[in-house]
């Protein structure tokens, strides 16, 4: 079966997908260093699909608020490569997948405090020390960001993005190993402001609270060229570039195995989201708690999987 975004069944064929991977019993994981993501049920799952022209699909939990992580990370880096203000950030954080976990030490050692990309912790962290310099409340300014791309549905009787302010201080009372990130990369000069300040920033930022619908069209200029909801955010080259880096640097040390499996740009959260570019057509986001053994949304991507075999969206 084939479906386009011309054909009607979209919202039909989320259903479907709801249907099919809403997860029935308790299976994966949930990370130890956020307690409550832990007490969110199992078998939570939404799914949301934006249109570049402006429509948007959904099924299941997908109005439900959830814990964004480190999908933040799209969102600051795009922060900033705002106006070609990228200045020397490109020196600071390279652009090749990590094959380890998001949260590795051994490779930031070895590489001498040079994260391999922007989207595991280490790269995230110095993304957020750049963002500091204009923006001491760089968790403000992004979900400023956020909710201006998020825009205003039919459903805006609802809070609208806002960070977990409870959870963000009960994760950062068990940071140790992102402290132990952000205390390396100042040892390697690779960090101006204190580690302790970067690290209160940089969770506070993984704690947005948001839904697929609005994730999903928070993302959209990712798929239209760096257009978002009020004109330009990127440029056409700067979106494309972060697709990219999604591609093969957005799920960690299984990027390759994601990019196997769906064949989109994606990055993923511990909060169990999942958000996919399809360029110039749409955004997906899909949210189910539990986690595989590499953090990435195991409900979550065997959904993206299927809808991207069904529709044929896949880049390749
Ligand atoms: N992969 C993630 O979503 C990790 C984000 C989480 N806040 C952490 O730093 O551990």
């Amino acid at each position: 079966m084939t479906a386009t975004l011309q054909a009607p069944p979209l919202g039909g064929l989320l259903d479907d997908i709801v249907g099919k991977h809403r997860p029935r019993r308790e299976a994966g994981s949930v990370p130890g260093n956020i307690p409550f993501l832990a007490e969110i049920p199992f078998d939570r799952f939404g799914i949301a699909v934006a249109t570049t022209s402006g429509e948007v699909f959904s099924s299941g939990d997908a109005h439900v608020p959830f814990s964004i992580q480190s999908i933040s990370k799209v969102f600051t880096l795009a922060m900033a490569l705002q106006g070609g203000k990228a200045g020397a950030l490109w020196q600071r954080v390279l652009r090749e997948p990590s094959g380890t976990s998001f949260n590795s030490l051994v490779q930031l050692e070895v590489e001498h405090g040079i994260p391999r990309n922007p989207f595991i912790n280490a790269g995230a962290l110095v993304v957020t020390d750049h963002l500091m310099e204009e923006a001491p409340d760089a968790a403000t300014q992004l979900l400023r960001f956020v909710t201006e791309q998020a825009g205003n549905g039919p459903e805006d009787t609802l809070p609208g993005p806002f960070i977990d302010e409870a959870a963000a201080a009960s994760e950062l009372a068990r940071s140790s190993r992102n402290l132990a990130l952000a205390h390396f990369l100042k040892d390697f000069g690779n960090l101006r402001r204190p580690a302790e300040a970067v690290v209160e920033s940089y969770v506070r930022q993984c704690s947005i609270m948001m839904s697929c619908v609005e994730l999903a069209t928070a993302g959209l200029f990712l798929a239209r060229d760096g257009q978002g909801a009020r004109g330009s955010v990127l440029s056409p080259s700067e979106a494309k570039r972060i697709g990219s880096i999604m591609l093969t640097c957005g799920m960690y040390d299984a990027a390759g195995e994601f990019a196997y499996r769906v064949g989109l740009p994606g990055k993923s959260g511990v909060g169990g989201g999942i958000l996919v570019i399809v360029p110039g057509k749409c955004t997906i986001c899909v949210w189910s708690p539990r986690l595989d053994a590499k953090g990435n949304s195991l409900a979550g991507t065997a959904a993206l999987a299927e809808l991207s075999d069904l529709t044929g969206w896949s880049v390749f």
